[in-house]
């Protein structure tokens, strides 16, 4: 396992934010930490990559133990922040050598890794201008570019599509998905978005109230819960009845002219439906089939929507 924690606890005065929580993340694997505010995924983070001490548990990073060895772990790991650390008065290209500086490359490697990271990073043209004037998604990718000045093959990304639009965030995840992909590099990702962990991570951990209340792929989340149906649409009243009595467990609704069926939305039982309906004589006018989705993790999981779904 490249990181490895157990019994992770912090609190802050009386408010226990971590309650022993354990994660393993295996080596090039996208690992994501999913919760709403304030469930503790910050704080996580800030423990996993040596910017506060936990109370109590055992972490190792990359083979490094975090206790005995922080400065180990801090040289296999980059961090990006909810903050960044992009300094909006320096152009791209400053803030790239600024790191390489910090990290101690010799001179002509320090240009050379900039320029790579410019072109990979697609901020060549605007390698010249200054980062303030930087759109959002072009900042969170100057601020990537930045992390992985120091070649680390460890990467906490801290909720790192928060605030960009759908178009930016999409391309962030590419970005993420080749760094695992072509660079092997291990992620650690904090995310509010159900979508975000489903799209990119290879595991799941969903924290609650600084306990995980599950954990898994994102199929075997989706499986904890039940929640799919067949949604079928009639065309006219006679034949919904006729549907409504054939199949006694579905859920109607007349201004619609629609029935709910609970079912997997497998072939097997899609076929089953159907027969059943051939067997009436009615014929739906349409069907959609809803597979659970991991809103209806968290709900399933926790009894409350997401912060995500109680906003719409
Ligand atoms: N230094 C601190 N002192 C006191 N309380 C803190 C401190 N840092 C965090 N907390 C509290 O711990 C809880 C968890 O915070 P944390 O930032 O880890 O949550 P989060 O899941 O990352 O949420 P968000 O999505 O808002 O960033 C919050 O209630 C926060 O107020």
């Amino acid at each position: 396992m490249t990181i490895s924690a157990t019994g992770l606890r912090k609190r802050f005065g009386d408010h226990v934010v971590l309650d022993g929580i354990d994660l393993d993340v295996a080596e090039s694997t996208v690992f994501s930490l999913l919760g709403p505010n304030g469930a503790g995924k910050t704080t996580a983070v800030q423990i996993l990559s040596t910017l506060i001490t936990p109370d109590a548990g055992e972490v190792r990073i990359a083979g490094h133990d975090l206790r005995t060895d922080p400065d180990g772990v801090r040289s296999a790991i980059g961090v990006t922040g909810q903050f960044s650390a992009v300094d909006g008065l320096l152009t791209g290209e400053e803030n790239l050598r600024l790191m390489a500086d910090l990290r101690h490359l010799p001179r002509r490697e320090g240009r050379r890794v900039t320029a790579a990271l410019l072109e990979r990073f697609d901020l060549v043209d605007a390698a010249g201008k200054p980062a303030a004037t930087y759109s959002g998604g072009m900042r969170r990718r100057l601020d990537l570019a930045m992390t992985l000045v120091g070649d680390p093959r460890v990467i906490f990304l801290d909720e790192p599509t928060t605030g960009l639009d759908p178009r930016s965030r999409h391309d962030l995840w590419q970005v993420i998905r080749e760094l695992v992909e072509d660079d092997g590099v291990t992620i650690f990702l904090t995310t509010q978005y159900l979508e975000e962990a489903d799209q990119l991570a290879d595991r799941i951990a969903v924290l609650d109230h600084g306990r995980l209340v599950a954990q898994g792929t994102a199929d075997e989340l989706k499986r904890l819960v039940p929640g799919g149906h067949v949604s079928l649409r009639f065309t006219d009243v006679r034949s919904l009845d006729v549907a409504a009595g054939a199949l006694r467990a579905a859920h109607r609704d007349d201004d619609a002219l629609t029935l709910q069926v609970p079912g997997d939305g497998g072939v097997r039982s899609l076929r089953a439906l159907l027969d059943e309906l051939d067997r009436v004589a009615v014929e739906p006018d349409g069907l959609t089939v809803h597979t659970p989705d991991l809103d209806d993790v968290f709900f399933a999981l926790t009894g409350r929507p997401t912060l995500e779904e109680s906003a719409r």
